[in-house]
C-alpha cells in the first residue's frame, strides 16, 4: 500500500515559477510541496536565462570597452573562451541544485524528488529515481508547473542528426568551428550572438525573419549587427533534410535548394508544453496540450482544485512573468484557503492582469532589444487608434558618450483615445536597464500630460523618453 502524505497544497515542478507559488502559500501559512524530476530551480537557472545570459556577457563587455577611446586601447587580446565557459559554470551552479534545495528547506517547502502525475481530484503520485512511489494528496490546491520544452519540427534526418535544443546550445562544453541554427526567434538570435563572438562560424536560417514579434526596426538592427559580425543569415529560408556524416559534419538542405556544412545544428523553434506524462487524461484533459487558466490561473475544465502557472499555461514564456503568476496564484489559493475575498478584477491582486498587454521582455542580442507592451502591429490589430513615436536614440547626448557610433532606436506607441503609452521598445547598447521606466508608465497608464513632468536626467540615455514626448507634441 503506498503511503500518502497530505499537504495543504502541492507543486508539480520546481522551476522558477513552482518554487514561487511554494514560497508564497506558505508566507499565506498554509504548508506546501513541491515534486522535482530533474533539478530544483529549472529550465531557467541551468539550461536558460542564467547560462546563456553568461554567454552574452562577457563579449557584451569587450563590445563596450571597444567602443570607447581610452578604454579600447586597453584591450589587447580577444575573449577567453575558457573563462567565458568557466563563469557560465558558475551562473549555472555546476548544474548542481544544492542551494536552491537549502533555500527551499529553509522556506519551510518539502521537496519531493521524482516525475509527478496527478492521479485524481487533488491527488498527486511521485514515481522517484528508484521506483518507489509516493502518494500526496492537497487539502486546497494542486498546481502544475511544469514548463515546456524545446520543439522539434518534423524535419528528414534532423533526429537522427542529434540536433542541439537550447538546453546543449546553454551547456555547451567547447565552441563548435561551424554552427547552423534553425529558427530566427529570440534563442536563435541570441545564441547565434554567443557563439558567433565565441569563435563560431555560424549560419542562421529564419523562415519568418529575424525576431518577427518585436518591431520590425529591431529585427533589422539585430541582422545587420549579426551579418557585421560574420553570421550568415538567411531570411525567409527553412531547412528541408538534414543528415550528419560519419565524421559529424552535418549537412542541411534548405528548401531553396542551397546547402549549409556544420559541425553541430541548433533548432530553436519555439517550445512545447511538459505535460505530455502528468495525468492530464486522469481527469479529462488533453495530454501534451497547454493549460488554458482563467485570470487566477484555474485550469480551464479542471475542477477548482487545479491550477497552472508559467510557461506551461502559455501565457508567456519569460520567466519574470511566469513568477508574477507566481505571486497572484500563491495568494489567490490562500484566499480561498481562508475564504478571504479574492481580488481579480483587473490589476486586483490576484489576477495576471499585466499578462495581457504589459509584459517587459529583453532580448540580450547585439543591439539588446527591450520591449514591453503591444507592438505598433500588435495595437493596430487589437483595434486601437495608436499613434507611432519614432526616435534616433543615436541623437541623444548620452547615447554619444555612452559609445562612439552609438547605433539605436525608440518606439512610442501611443493610444490616441486614452493618451497613454501602450507599448515601447528600444533597440541599442545596454538599453535592458532602461525599459522599467516604460513597463511603469504603461502599467500606470501615465497620461503623456503627466509625463511630460517625468523630466529625464542629463546626460542619459534616458533622454529619449523627452525627445519622444517633444515629436509627438504638446
Ligand atoms: C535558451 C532560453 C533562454 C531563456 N532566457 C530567458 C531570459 O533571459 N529571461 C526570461 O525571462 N526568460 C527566459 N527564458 C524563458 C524561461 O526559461 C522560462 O520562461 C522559465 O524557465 C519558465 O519557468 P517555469 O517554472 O514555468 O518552467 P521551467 O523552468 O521549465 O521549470 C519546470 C520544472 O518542472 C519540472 N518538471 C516538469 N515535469 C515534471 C513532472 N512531471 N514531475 C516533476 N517535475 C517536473 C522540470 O524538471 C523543471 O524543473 C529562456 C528560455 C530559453 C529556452
Ligand atoms: N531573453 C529572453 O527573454 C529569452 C531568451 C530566450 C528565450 N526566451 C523565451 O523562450 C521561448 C522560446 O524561444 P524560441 O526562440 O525557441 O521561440 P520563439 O517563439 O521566440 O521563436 C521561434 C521562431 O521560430 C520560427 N519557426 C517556427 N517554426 C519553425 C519551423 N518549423 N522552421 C523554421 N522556423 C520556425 C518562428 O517563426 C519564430 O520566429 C520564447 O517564448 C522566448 O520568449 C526568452
Amino acid at each position: 500500500m503506498t503511503p500518502t502524505i497530505e499537504y495543504d497544497v502541492i507543486v508539480i515542478g520546481a522551476g522558477p515559477v513552482g518554487k514561487n507559488v511554494a514560497d508564497r502559500v506558505v508566507r499565506g501559512g498554509l504548508t506546501a510541496a513541491i515534486v522535482e524530476r530533474e533539478l530544483v530551480g529549472g529550465e531557467c537557472s541551468y539550461w536558460a536565462c542564467m547560462p546563456t545570459k553568461a554567454l552574452l556577457r562577457s563579449a557584451s563587455a569587450l563590445r563596450a570597452a571597444r567602443q570607447v577611446p581610452g578604454a579600447r586601447e586597453a584591450v589587447t587580446g580577444d575573449l577567453d573562451v575558457a573563462a567565458v565557459l568557466g563563469r557560465r559554470d558558475s551562473f549555472a551552479s555546476q548544474w548542481k541544485d544544492d542551494g536552491q534545495v537549502a533555500w527551499l528547506d529553509s522556506a519551510g517547502i518539502a521537496l519531493h524528488r521524482g516525475h509527478g502525475r496527478i492521479r485524481s481530484a487533488r491527488t498527486v503520485e511521485v514515481t522517484g529515481a528508484d521506483g518507489v512511489t509516493t502518494r500526496l494528496t492537497a487539502r486546497h490546491a494542486v498546481v502544475v508547473a511544469t514548463g515546456s520544452s524545446a520543439l522539434l519540427p518534423d524535419i528528414p534526418g534532423l533526429r537522427e542528426a542529434a540536433p542541439w535544443s537550447s538546453r546543449e546550445a546553454a551547456s555547451a562544453r567547447a565552441v563548435p568551428r561551424r554552427l547552423a541554427v534553425i529558427g530566427g526567434g529570440v534563442v536563435a538570435t541570441e545564441m547565434a550572438t554567443a557563439f558567433a563572438a565565441l569563435g563560431s562560424s555560424v549560419t542562421v536560417l529564419a523562415r519568418d525573419g529575424v525576431l518577427p514579434s518585436v518591431e520590425p526596426f529591431a529585427g533589422e538592427l539585430v541582422t545587420e549587427s549579426l551579418r557585421e559580425a560574420g553570421v550568415s543569415v538567411r531570411l525567409g529560408t527553412e531547412a528541408a533534410s538534414v543528415n550528419r556524416d560519419d565524421s559529424g559534419t552535418v549537412h542541411i538542405e534548405t528548401a531553396d535548394g542551397a546547402r549549409v556544412e556544420a559541425d553541430e545544428v541548433l533548432v530553436a523553434i519555439g517550445r512545447t508544453p511538459n505535460t505530455q506524462d502528468i495525468g492530464l487524461d486522469r481527469i479529462g484533459l488533453a495530454p501534451g496540450a497547454w493549460l488554458a487558466v482563467d485570470d487566477t490561473l484555474r485550469v480551464v475544465g479542471g475542477g477548482e482544485w487545479l491550477y497552472a502557472a508559467g510557461d506551461v499555461n502559455r501565457r508567456v514564456l519569460l520567466t519574470h512573468q511566469g513568477k508574477y503568476q507566481a505571486r497572484a496564484v500563491g495568494d489567490v489559493i490562500v484566499a480561498r484557503a481562508k475564504g478571504e475575498k479574492v481580488e481579480d478584477g483587473r490589476w486586483g491582486r490576484h489576477a495576471a492582469t499585466a499578462d495581457e498587454r504589459a509584459v517587459p521582455q529583453v532580448i540580450f542580442t547585439d543591439p539588446e532589444i527591450a520591449s514591453v507592451g503591444l507592438t505598433a502591429a500588435a495595437a493596430a490589430a487589437a483595434g486601437l487608434r495608436i499613434r507611432v513615436v519614432d526616435y534616433d536614440l543615436s541623437a541623444v547626448a548620452g547615447s554619444s558618450l555612452h559609445a562612439d557610433g552609438y547605433k539605436g532606436h525608440a518606439r512610442m506607441v501611443v493610444d490616441e483615445d486614452r493618451k497613454v503609452i501602450v507599448g515601447f521598445t528600444l533597440a541599442g547598447p545596454d538599453v535592458a536597464e532602461l525599459i522599467h521606466a516604460a513597463t511603469i508608465a504603461v502599467v500606470g497608464e501615465v497620461p503623456l500630460d503627466r509625463l511630460w513632468h517625468a523630466v529625464p536626467a542629463y546626460p542619459t540615455v534616458s533622454e529619449v523618453w523627452l525627445r519622444l514626448l517633444e515629436t509627438y507634441g504638446r
